[in-house]
């Protein structure tokens, strides 16, 4: 690591004025910032102009100089956004350079080379020969001079790049710390410590102990800051890498992957941000890892074009609320639920499903099948013509309707029952009735089926099919020797069945429209499910899943889980999408040729984004590059789901196995493998541990052994001297450590009492946050205990610490989180890796916990 092997000069020994080499420093980068500031200020006037100068350009009214106003409104309003946003650190670091080989400069006035020129170093002494200065966003002097390089653009690449193995032309990389217009400090990583370099004659001081390590060190608040000051070699690489096709990176915990994910999206639209204009998608596990990270990107200056989103809330309309029990998971999660979700989507025809029909009924004897109700008898309606009658039917209060037979050769209709799928039709016509049986309407049914369109838009199909069979029994086309005429009587025949409401009805209560939600809620009745799930399911994972759902209403409104909202999206893809009125157009189409599409994003962020992006959410479904965080933990039907809205983009996948909280990680490569597809795949490895002290880490890598045996443990780049507390929950003597008497059980309430006990003294010993993590069935439970304790303590079920953070972490009872799943020890080891300094383990007799209170789990 560049930060452990500079060497600093002494800087804070005054010198003969009185002031201190860093006290200097600080000044002059103050009066570096304050050009910047200075120039801003120019350029924000300019905008202002340009924006004026537009505005009175709309009245001209020739399309060219509307363009032209549209293309500078979109200019300046870029501009003043960007600048007219305070950045707490707008210029955060500055490179001092050795004299370049080939003497070019790049479009941001930087000389190009990464090597020195021969000779730049002689005798261990240089001269630095160009200073930059990296910031959120790049800046150009008066006479186009770099103030300000953005960390985006390949000048500032060695910022991040250099270290002192592969040093390049760097001598020296400063961090600079400002709040507002005010550098408030200055820390130096030396690149090439060796030799004496001089800057305008005067020695290059080294300033404080490495940026890094003051970043790391840290307290930690609810939400994730951007690392763009102290980005790692190792990430600079996946962060540029190029998005031509798949980038996939694994790595520990605290490696940086999430961190790296969301620089990367920054990157990629500094990069081209006409192409991914068409948006970025950023999948992330839970709720709680969205709104932790979702501060990250606008300070980043970018957030219009990113949609992080939460895998149960990818669907529009759906925000998963609920936990499935892991056994329950794994069968929602399994790719076999496509073959069953293909099955049900068929059966909900014969059903009155909600969306489509009468509510089903959870008494096992079948959903809205059964008798007379499904029987629909259309023979006294047409007997009782001219007569008008409301008749309450069982179980339906079905409307009947009389209806007089017509004369000549046209059809007269029945009608349709409002509720129950039909299992006859019987229309009048030539004089005489025609039926189709259940039978026939069962075969015509299935031979609609047939086709591979989804099962909604299959329902044209099925109404020719009928209308063919009905003009067959009809015998009418043997009247015809005239093709000609024949084919005008069947065009008559059909337009007077198709055109009456009554045939609608009918075809609305057979072959209705399915909605996802109303095809799951189909799901929960457990004999139906049975039969669709014939040997795709055991009669056991039939109980538990149809169980599940129950928790639905009857049109499967009710509380989702993430694992429902994937099982909603493939089902839409089944049943295929409504018909929905078209959407009003935002944009001219002459803006998607000039890219001024662009500016109502701008429009919107100057006057409060968020309704833009929630906008832009809501309608994407296809996305130009696609993020996914955390994404061992896909299931194959997450990984379907996520698919989908990648089609055609290009893609960063973030990940490590062993934290995987999926029990069957061969399945999910599968399904992995096919939402990516046949695009070539460019692979990194993130082998340094940012977040746990060597501490912490070591602990959690005896978990690692047991969970994944032979996998490496990232390296803790720090340590803190602070070993992991073990703590012992006693019945009726309170908590502490070491007792001994752990090997018996413990109530809750002493539980309680030792999980606040220890969340108090961690609370003490922190300025930040505090994560107390449970297993799963406690978190309510945890909540509640750690009610009073404020909001620096947050209490997690284990599932929801993925990807989290916090200055002290308290894990509950192993032995409880290792035996939730089957990836339970994955689990525990993603809750032993959240804290960047301490950690307490507060075991019960379950954990077995030795004479020191360390849990069997956890012992060497
Ligand atoms: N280069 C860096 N400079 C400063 N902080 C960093 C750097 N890299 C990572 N960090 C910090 O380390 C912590 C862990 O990063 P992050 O959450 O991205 O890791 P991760 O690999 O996604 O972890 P996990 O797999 O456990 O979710 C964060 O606080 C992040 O800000």
């Amino acid at each position: 690591m560049a930060a452990q092997n500079a060497t600093h000069a002494p800087d804070h020994t005054p010198d003969t004025t009185g002031e201190s080499v860093r006290d200097r420093e600080i000044e002059a980068e103050q009066t570096h910032l304050d050009r910047v500031y200075r120039r801003l200020e120019e350029k924000i006037h300019e905008a202002e102009f340009l924006m004026d100068d537009a505005a009175k350009r709309g009245q001209v009214g020739t399309p060219g100089a509307l363009a032209e106003r549209d293309a500078q409104v979109f200019q300046a309003g870029m501009h003043l956004h960007r600048l007219n946003s305070e950045y707490e650190d707008f210029l955060f670091g500055r490179v001092d350079l050795l004299l370049g080989k080939d003497g070019q400069k790049g479009p941001d006035g930087a000389y190009t080379s990464v090597e020195p020129a021969d000779g730049a170093i002689e005798n261990n002494r240089a001269e630095i020969a160009e200073t930059l200065h990296i910031g959120r966003l790049g800046v150009l002097d008066a006479d186009y001079s770099p103030l300000v390089i953005d960390w985006r653009a390949p000048a500032a690449a060695p910022f991040y790049r250099a270290t002192p193995v592969a040093p390049g032309r760097v001598v020296r990389r400063r961090v600079i710390r400002s709040k507002g217009r005010r550098v408030l400090g200055v820390e130096d990583d030396l690149m090439r410590p060796e030799i004496t370099a001089t800057l305008d004659g005067a020695e290059l001081p080294a300033i404080g102990d490495g940026a890094l390590m003051a970043a790391l060190g840290r307290a930690r608040s609810h939400t994730m800051r951007d690392i763009v000051a102290s980005i790692q070699a190792e990430q600079d690489m996946v962060i540029r890498a190029p998005a031509a096709s798949v980038t996939e990176v694994e790595g520990g915990p605290g490696t940086g992957k999430t961190a790296v994910a969301l620089h990367r999206a920054a990157y990629l639209l500094y990069q081209d941000r006409r192409r991914y204009a068409g948006g970025i998608l950023i999948v992330s596990p839970t709720p709680l890892l969205v709104a932790y990270t979702e501060g990250v990107l606008p300070s980043l200056g970018e957030e219009g074009q990113v949609a992080i989103r939460a895998l149960g809330s990818l669907v529009d309309g759906a925000e998963a609320t609920a936990y499935d029990p892991p056994e329950v998971s794994r069968i929602k999660g399994s790719s076999r639920m496509q073959k069953l979700l293909r099955k049900a989507a068929r059966g909900a025809l014969e059903l009155a499903v909600p969306g489509a029909g009468a509510a089903p009924e959870h008494d096992g004897n079948g959903v809205g099948t059964g008798g007379e109700n499904a029987q629909l008898s259309l023979e006294d309606l047409f007997e009782t013509a001219g007569d008008d009658a409301e008749r309450g039917a069982a179980g339906g209060g079905r409307r009947r309707r009389s209806r007089a037979p017509r004369p000549g050769p046209g059809p007269a209709l029945p009608t349709a029952p409002a509720v129950s799928p039909p299992s006859r039709l019987r229309v009048v016509a030539f004089g005489g009735r025609i039926e189709l049986h259940a039978d026939e309407l069962r075969a015509i049914r299935q031979s609609a089926l047939g086709g591979t369109a989804p099962v909604n838009l299959l329902r044209p199909r099925a109404r020719r099919l009928i209308l063919d069979a009905l003009w067959a029994k009809s015998g009418a086309a043997r009247r015809y020797t005239d093709p000609e005429l024949a084919a005008e009587a069947r065009q008559g025949f059909d337009e007077d069945i198709t055109t009456e409401s009554d045939f609608q009805e009918f075809l609305d209560a057979w072959w209705p429209e399915l909605t996802p939600r109303g095809v799951l809620a189909a799901m929960s009745d457990e004999r139906v499910l049975g039969r669709w799930a014939r040997r795709v399911l055991n009669p056991r994972e039939v109980r538990q899943l149809a169980r599940s759902l129950r928790r639905l209403d009857a049109e499967g409104h009710g509380p989702l889980s993430v694992h429902d909202v994937a099982l909603l999206d493939e089902l839409q893809l089944i049943l295929g999408a409504p018909m929905r009125p078209a959407k009003q157009r935002e944009v001219d189409p002459l803006d998607q040729l000039t890219g001024l599409e662009e500016l109502s994003t701008f429009a919107d962020r100057n006057s409060g984004g968020r309704g833009r992006r929630e906008r832009l959410e809501e309608e994407r479904t296809d996305y130009a590059h696609v993020i996914v965080d955390e994404a061992q933990d896909l299931t194959p039907m997450q990984w379907r789901m996520v698919g989908r809205r990648g089609r055609h983009a290009t893609w960063t996948v973030v990940g490590d196995p062993a934290q995987s909280s999926w029990s069957d990680p061969d399945e999910a490569a599968v399904a992995r493998d096919e939402a990516l597809g046949a695009r070539p795949r460019r692979r990194f490895t993130l082998t340094v541990n940012y977040r746990n002290p060597a501490e912490i880490a070591e602990l959690a890598s005896r978990v690692l052994a047991l969970a994944m045996p032979g996998m490496a443990s990232p390296k803790a780049v720090r340590s803190t001297g602070l070993e992991p507390r073990f703590t012992v929950a006693v019945d009726g003597a309170g908590a502490g450590a070491g007792t001994g008497a752990g090997t018996r059980s413990v109530d809750d309430a002493e539980l309680a009492k030792a999980t606040v006990a220890a969340a108090e003294r961690l609370l003490g010993e922190v300025d930040g946050t505090v994560g107390v993590v449970v297993a799963m069935n406690r978190r309510e439970q945890a909540r509640s205990w750690l009610a009073g304790l404020g909001d620096r303590v947050v209490a997690l079920g284990s599932l929801e610490a993925k990807g989290l953070e916090y200055d002290a972490t308290l894990v509950v009872s192993p032995a409880e989180i290792a035996d939730e799943s089957p990836a339970g020890l994955r689990v525990l080891y993603v809750a032993l890796t959240r804290a960047t300094q301490q950690l307490t383990v507060l075991s019960t007799g379950r954990d077995e916990p030795d004479a020191d209170g360390v849990p069997d789990l956890l012992r060497d």
